[in-house]
């Protein structure tokens, strides 16, 4: 799991590190941390030509050093001082001791010839996008064949959200110090990070505002089945979803069901004739929820409608004592009457892209993770927002943030296909958070191995699925399954 912190949290551990420690000793980590990726990086020292883009701060103070440390193994460093009189004074003074160079002029500063750019212009300090000397340099290091590597942050955009109110540094890496910040891998703050690598700086650090599940920690919740397992002790799932004309959404939440969790999935609705066709697997009626038989979850609303019937059966399963994941069509409707959903005694997971979510006058900014937590305290749910990074957000705080996908996956169908997925996770009686979190990885993992074959379209996600619950189970670090018992 890996742990996401604010600047703030950040801040408050470094503190509590440099009261106990020789000045300048907290830099010199983060320092020598970022030299030796860089080198990893560039393959070599000697010879390498550096670029350093330095602002006013501490950033800068770590680019400096860094610079420092590469120059005393060989590679010719050049520092460009955005605001010269304010250069962090023992950073500059270092790198002019190991033989660095420094300029104030962009044009002089080797941009056009660099084999690595380190940004160092503005870090957990850095408030809005990048100022107009900051952008210039920035707009020649992109130009030059340099590789771009943000030193703790991609300058310009926000630590904590991600938001990046106008330009900011395109990192293809950027190497973090102490603790990975949200913005490195939510909102448009993902796209600028690039690769992060984590360098620690041994800070004693609080506990996360939001995390990142990984692949092992995804497989050590998807349990196997055991020997005592039957059909209907693994969960079962109902579907509604799809309709006569457009069976789809049926067919595809059906089969994600079937395919992340092999219990027993029932569908009801009038697509049942497709989903029949489709999948014989699953137990299907054409009547309502009601007629389905026993579930243990509910999914309610990919390609439903959103007519007085499809209205009532989001009523009728929303009144059930069982978790419900309410998506698409039945979203639209949740959003004219949200008290449906507040106040159940049973855990509600709404999974909504952009529109659907603002369609329940929720503001969404800059800030993803804000606004699914506002989202899911308002109406005591788990929230699910769509997008390159999806954002889960329970009733208590609890967040994610996924971080497996690909931008394949923005095809139709996918998203009833995370439906299915998540659905199929909540029958297993897991925490409605924890099944939405935990759905949206095996998803996305699904799609990069759909992806892999070329263009996907969804039904490639649903086939995909059992390979991306191998994948996980290989990855490194996962607990190793109990033998079978011999009898
Ligand atoms: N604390 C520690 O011990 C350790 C901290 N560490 C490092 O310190 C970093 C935090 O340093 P920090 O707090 O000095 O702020 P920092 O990120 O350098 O930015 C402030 C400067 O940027 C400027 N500026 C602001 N916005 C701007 C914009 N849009 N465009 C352009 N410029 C802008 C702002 O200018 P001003 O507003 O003052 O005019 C000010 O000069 C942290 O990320 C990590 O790298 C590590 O070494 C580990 C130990
Ligand atoms: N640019 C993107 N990068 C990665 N994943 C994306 C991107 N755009 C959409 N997705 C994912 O694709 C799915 C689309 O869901 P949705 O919009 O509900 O589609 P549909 O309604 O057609 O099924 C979601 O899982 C979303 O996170
Ligand atoms: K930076």
């Amino acid at each position: 799991m890996t742990g996401l912190h604010t600047a703030d949290q950040v801040r408050a551990a470094e503190s509590q590190v440099l009261a106990r420690t020789p000045e300048g000793a907290l830099m010199q980590r983060a320092a020598t941390g970022l030299a030796t990726v860089c080198l990893r990086l560039a393959g070599r020292a000697v010879g390498l030509r550096v670029t350093l883009l330095v602002g006013a701060g501490d950033n800068g103070g770590d680019a400096l050093w860094a610079g420092a440390l590469l120059t005393r193994r060989g590679a010719a460093v050049t520092g460009l001082l955005l605001d010269p009189a304010r250069a962090h004074p023992a950073g500059l003074a270092a790198l002019r001791r190991a033989g660095g160079r420094v300029t104030g002029d962009p044009a002089a500063a080797g941009l056009h010839r660099a084999d690595l750019v380190l940004d160092g212009i503005t870090g957990t300090g850095g408030r809005g996008g990048l100022r107009p000397g900051a952008a210039e340099a920035v707009a020649r290091a992109v130009a030059g064949p340099g590789l771009l590597v943000a030193v703790d942050l991609p300058s310009g955009v926000d630590a904590d959200t991600g938001a990046v109110d106008g330009e900011a540094f395109p990192a293809q890496h950027t190497v973090t110090f102490g603790a990975v910040k949200p913005g490195l891998v939510v909102g448009e703050g993902r796209g600028f990070a690039g690769r992060v690598h984590l360098v620690d700086i041994g800070l004693e650090l609080p506990a996360p505002t939001a995390r990142q599940l990984t692949d092992a920690d995804v497989a050590a919740r998807l349990a196997d089945p055991g020997a005592g397992d039957d059909k209907y002790s693994q969960g079962v799932v109902g579907v509604h979803a799809g309709s006569a004309t457009y069976p789809g959404a049926g067919v595809l939440c059906t089969g994600a069901a079937l395919r992340s969790r092999p219990g027993l999935v029932r569908y009801a609705g009038t697509a049942a004739e497709g989903v029949r066709a489709a999948w014989p697997e699953a137990i299907v009626t054409d009547g309502r929820p009601a007629d389905a038989g026993r579930v243990q979850a509910w999914v309610v609303g990919p390609g439903a409608g959103t007519d007085d019937e499809a209205r009532s059966v989001l009523a009728e399963v929303l009144a059930t004592d069982l978790p419900v994941l309410v998506d698409a069509d039945a979203l639209t409707l949740l959003a004219a009457s949200p008290e449906l959903a507040r106040g159940r005694s049973a855990p509600t997971v709404l999974t909504p892209h952009d529109r659907e979510f603002t369609r329940f006058g929720w503001e969404l900014g800059g800030d993803r993770i804000g606004a699914a937590r506002t989202a899911a305290a308002d109406l005591g749910v788990t929230v699910l927002l769509k997008g390159d990074a999806t954002v889960v957000a329970g009733p208590d705080g609890t967040t994610f943030v996924n971080g497996t996908g690909t931008p394949w996956l923005a095809t139709a169908g996918t998203g009833d296909v995370l439906s299915g997925v998540v659905g199929a996770l909540l029958a297993t009686g897991m925490d409605a958070t924890e099944a939405a979190a935990v759905g949206a990885h095996l998803h996305g993992r699904a799609g990069q191995l759909a992806a892999a074959g070329g263009p996907l379209i969804a039904s490639d996600v649903v086939r995909h699925l059992p390979a991306a619950v191998h994948l996980l189970r290989t990855a490194p670090h996962v607990p190793r399954a109990r033998p079978p018992v011999i009898r």
